[in-house]
């Protein structure tokens, strides 16, 4: 033991004697209290370097992790695949500075291997990374699935009508007789009705009238405007704000979705925050009212129903008279879709109209006729007939989803003068659109 060290033993010793130890024990406690101290230190520094080394990449040495490293690496890999979607196996993977050493089931994981970063940091990485994403993707996600979900909800009718017209057109160096005459036949059969397509026609004689160099292409562009504008033409606002109860009559002869589409529109409604209410008014129909209760489930909004049989109107006064004591936005009127040949259905729905405005000032503010898009020329005939017979001031063409016959949208908006309201691009809750004629033709058009 060297000088110093008996001088510290020795200072230790009095200093101890002077906390109350005996002085014949005093170098004894100095030692004591010295490997005690000796011992704590050694035990600081073990930690310091583990700690140390647990921060860095085992760096080619061939060295394996500490365990507690890899736990935390395994959430990385999953976060991503649930709050990104369909896009997050791309992104990790992309995010993946290399692979190394890591084990087979784990190639996503997105660990850095460059960071010595502590442990309390890693956390809170993981979960600011996702979050990031997520903000920087989702505001354009949302109208490129709107427009994606249109056009796959269109695609019978992009093949049936656009893609016959395309290879028409990219068999023709010019536009002449023939080809006006082949495509007069294409626009025909697909649904457009001989007025749209006389109509059609016309516009793309006159243009081509105005210049004689006109190739097939243009024949496409005239044909897109043209839909456009005619849908476009007949499109009034849709007034969801006046002063409530709103009253929305559908109509429609049975089996062309007037059910679901009232139980897609209380769920679209209710989503915009507003109050709507269901009135089953198809009294006719056994298990209609079942059926439309299910949907205001679904939708989670209130009924008003009667038994079966009972008398329509009468429903329609119940109904009204809720919708004004509840504080109802949105009053939504089923009716029985009895056939359109028949007298009765047409004055049982003239007699609900006037209870309603009775009760409600200028109800129905609207009334939506509900047609099947599937049954084509069949769907003209049938809004003729109800527009005829009742006020019809919008359309819903359902099951687009389902038929190559989507020309039909235009053709009975054209003839008939009426705005589209929505439609139908499938079986499911969400999937009922408000119809914009510019998107819907852009999803048929577009390459
Ligand atoms: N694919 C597809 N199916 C639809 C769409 N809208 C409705 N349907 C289906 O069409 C069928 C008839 O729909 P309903 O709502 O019961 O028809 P409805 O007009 O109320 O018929 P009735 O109650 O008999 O008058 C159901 O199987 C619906 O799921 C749509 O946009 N796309």
């Amino acid at each position: 033991m060297n000088e110093q060290m008996t001088q510290l033993v020795q200072q230790l010793g009095d200093w101890l004697v002077g906390l109350g130890v005996p002085e014949t024990q005093k170098t004894a406690a100095a030692f004591g209290l010295l490997f005690l101290l000796a011992t704590f230190l050694v035990l600081i520094l073990i930690l310091v370097l583990f700690r140390l080394r647990g921060g860095r990449k085992p760096a080619a040495t061939g060295e394996e992790e500490p365990e507690e490293r890899r736990e935390p690496e395994r959430p990385a890999k999953e976060v991503p695949a649930e709050t990104a979607g369909e896009e997050a196996p791309a992104e990790a993977v992309a995010e993946v500075p290399e692979p190394r050493a890591v084990a087979a089931e784990e190639p996503l994981v997105t660990d850095t291997g460059v960071e010595p970063v502590a442990e309390e940091a890693e956390p809170a990485g993981e979960e600011a990374e996702p979050t990031a994403d997520q903000a920087a993707e989702a505001p354009p996600e949302e109208p490129a699935s709107l427009f994606q979900r249109m056009r796959r909800g269109l695609a019978k009718t992009q093949a049936g009508l656009v893609g016959r017209i395309d290879t028409l057109l990219g068999g023709r160096g010019k536009v002449d007789a023939e080809l006006i005459e082949e495509l007069e036949e294409i626009l025909i059969t697909a649904d457009l009705g001989m007025q749209t397509t006389q109509a059609l026609i016309a516009a793309i004689e006159q243009r081509m009238a105005r210049d004689a160099a006109a190739d097939p292409q243009m024949v496409r562009q005239v044909l897109q405007q043209e839909m456009s504008r005619r849908l476009a033409e007949v499109d009034t606002p849709f007034d969801l704000d006046r002063p409530g109860p709103m009253v929305v009559m559908v109509v429609g002869v049975n089996g062309v979705g007037k059910t679901t589409t009232i139980g897609k529109l209380a769920h679209l409604w209710t989503a915009q925050g507003k109050k709507v209410l269901l009135g089953a008014g198809d009294t006719f129909r056994a298990a209609a009212a079942d059926q439309l209760e299910v949907w205001a489930g679904r939708a989670g909004v209130d009924i008003v129903r009667h038994a079966e049989g009972a008398d329509p109107a009468a429903v329609a006064f119940d109904a009204a008279k809720a919708a004004v004591a509840r504080g109802a936005d949105i009053l939504l009127l089923d009716t029985a879709g009895r056939l359109h040949t028949k007298v009765n259905l047409m004055e049982e729905l003239k007699k609900v109209r006037r209870v309603l405005a009775r009760e409600i000032p200028e109800a129905p503010h609207e009334t939506l006729l509900v047609l099947d898009a599937t049954t084509g020329q069949n769907a003209l005939v049938q809004a003729r007939l109800f527009k005829e017979a009742v006020e019809v001031t919008g359309l819903v063409l359902t099951k687009l989803d389902g038929t190559a016959r989507g020309g039909i949208v235009v053709a009975i908006a054209n003839d008939l003068q009426l705005p589209v309201r929505f439609v139908g691009i499938g079986e499911g809750i969400e999937d009922l659109r408000p119809f914009e004629p510019e998107m819907f033709v852009r999803a048929l058009f577009e390459k």
